[in-house]
């Protein structure tokens, strides 16, 4: 189990270099492999990224893309993972990518996550995972303390379940036995106080600091 941790002097750099590492990877599979999936963070911070890996030069029809985790919020609202994903990924050469769309419109997030299990489940282990981490050391919508993340740590977790209670509006999120064994796993963070929230995890419980629990095979990119 290693932890590789990358600094780059800017983000601008974060973003140029991660980019070119992940589309790498991916193509990398797909010279022994028909298909290849890539599953990605939401929030504010990944979106550099994404930009500038939506110009890769890749067989973008093989690969399936799917978020880490999604708010239940449709999909034109400002805090909707999916339209951030369709802003700066999905678009441009990535745009012949295949799409996973967490939010499956049904009212309710605990009505979708059993189909999207199946659907997530064809699609392991991950090729590519990009990970974000807020400055609560959560990952994904796995948040400290809640009642659900337990269950979701759990190597007998669905892969896909809804959560509640732990921001503006529900959540669906990806779990550890859907995320735990990626083949290429990344994890994006910036800023000193993400540095140092990181570093706390690893003194931590996985229940207190969801993040650790992916911080065995990893690279962490981070930049002030
Ligand atoms: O709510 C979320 O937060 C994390 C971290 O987001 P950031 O805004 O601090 O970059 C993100 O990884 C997750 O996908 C998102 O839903």
């Amino acid at each position: 189990m290693t932890l590789e941790f990358v600094e780059y002097p800017d983000r601008e750099m974060l973003a140029l270099s991660l980019a070119s590492k992940l589309a790498g990877q991916l193509a990398q599979h797909l010279r022994t492999n028909e298909t290849a999936s890539l599953c990605v963070p939401g929030g504010t911070t990944p979106a550099p990224v994404f930009n500038s890996m939506s110009g890769s030069e890749l067989d973008w029809s093989r690969v399936t893309v799917f978020l880490n985790d999604e708010r239940w919020v449709d999909r034109e609202h400002n805090r909707s993972n999916s339209r951030l994903l369709h802003r700066h990924l999905l678009t441009g050469k990535a745009e012949a990518a295949n799409y996973i769309d967490l939010y499956t419109g049904d009212a309710e997030p605990e009505a979708a996550a059993e189909g999207l299990s199946e659907r997530i489940r064809d699609q392991l282990p991950i090729t590519v995972l990009l990970l974000g981490m807020g400055a609560d050391m959560h990952t994904a919508s796995l948040f400290p303390g809640a009642p659900e993340t337990a269950l979701a740590l759990a190597s007998d977790a669905p892969l896909v379940m809804a959560v509640r209670g732990q921001s503006d509006e529900p959540r669906i999120t990806l779990t550890a036995p859907a995320l735990s064994k990626s083949i290429n796993t990344h994890l994006m963070i910036t800023g000193a106080e993400k540095r140092a929230a990181l570093e706390r995890a690893q003194t931590l419980d996985a229940k207190d600091a969801p993040i650790r629990a992916f911080l065995g095979d990893i690279t962490v990119h981070w930049a002030e």
